[in-house]
């Protein structure tokens, strides 16, 4: 499988604020891919500088050995959904769908019928006065019906119902088994969506926290938990990711695997053991208390 994304020691400053430091990965043709964090983490900065919206301070993005940024056989080959998408004025979904193809290379017209049908979007209505989830809708048609070689969207959910977002789901992991291309999806739905990714970035204060595949996560961190004074113990000289309190009880998310003696250990003061998710992984690695939970 060849490198579809590489991304070289990517900065992004604004003024003195850096959104972006130093992120480094690559990703293979087609791989979903989750782009995950808290807000603020960095997360549309690097959707903007992989789709050629915006040009890094310093380092490289390559999209097939190329720089998308005023490259356009690229950017022909790219699709950023964004949640605040615009559309022209009293413009109607069938009007935006009608010119998409003229944008979106790829565009299957039967495809973006069928997907505005399964969210029962309007298609005569003007989209300015579309809901919130409507809009959301519309923006998941276009970046689905695309078929771009690299689809990027984020945070395409917002004011989505449970049906909408499952549809969605279903739709792209569907679509992308029949038409491989590589999707970034960036979302704090994380664990609604975790099941759709083979891939998972985590950011934080502009860097990469974790770069995984999605059959990594078991071996990344455990969960451990029981009697506070217990598990304190338990997890001395053990990086802390996160530990959560309540009167007389913890539950600490511990980076690596429980070994066997840590296991009996454990089993001895009657503590649980349990995997983590990757919203589990998510919290504890943007959790400001993990740092004081190794301290303590
Ligand atoms: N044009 C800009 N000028 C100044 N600061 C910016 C600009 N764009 C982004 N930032 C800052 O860069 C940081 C990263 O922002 P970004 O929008 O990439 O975060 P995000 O992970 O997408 O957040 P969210 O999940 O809340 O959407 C934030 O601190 C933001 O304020």
């Amino acid at each position: 499988m060849t490198n579809h994304l590489v991304l070289d020691g990517v900065t992004r400053r604004f003024g003195s604020h850096t959104a972006l430091d130093g992120v480094s990965f690559t990703l293979p043709t087609g791989s979903i891919c989750g782009l995950l964090g808290r807000n603020g983490a960095g997360k549309t900065t690097l959707l903007s500088l992989i789709a050629g919206q915006d040009l890094p301070s310093a380092g490289t993005v390559h999209i097939n050995g190329h720089s998308p940024f005023e490259h356009a056989p690229t950017l022909a080959e790219i699709n950023l959904v964004r949640d605040n998408q615009r559309y022209p004025d009293d413009f109607t979904v069938r009007n935006v769908l009608t010119i998409a193809p003229r944008f979106l290379p790829h565009w299957d017209a039967r495809f973006a019928r069928q997907l505005a049908a399964g969210f029962r979007v309007p298609l005569d209505q003007s989209v300015k006065k579309f809901s919130r989830g409507q809009l959301s809708a519309v923006a998941i048609v276009l970046g689905l019906a695309s078929r771009a070689p690299l689809t990027l969207m984020d945070e395409p959910y917002l004011g989505l119902d449970v049906n909408a977002r499952r549809y969605f789901h279903e739709a792209l992991v569907r679509d992308v088994a029949e038409h491989p291309r590589t999707v970034i999806l960036s979302t704090h739905h994380v664990e609604e969506s975790e099941s759709l990714f083979d891939r998972v970035l985590i950011v934080d204060s502009g860097r990469i926290l974790l770069d995984a595949d999605i059959e990594e996560i078991p071996d990344l961190a455990f969960t451990v938990s029981g009697r506070d004074d217990a598990i304190r113990e338990l997890t001395v000289g053990m990086e802390v990711l996160r530990l959560q309190t309540v009167p007389g009880l913890a539950s600490a998310t511990i980076r690596g695997t429980a070994d066997d003696a840590f296991l009996a250990r454990a089993d001895a003061v009657g503590a649980r053991i349990q995997g983590v998710s990757v919203a589990d992984l998510v919290t504890a690695l943007g959790s400001d208390s993990a740092a004081e939970a190794v301290a303590a």
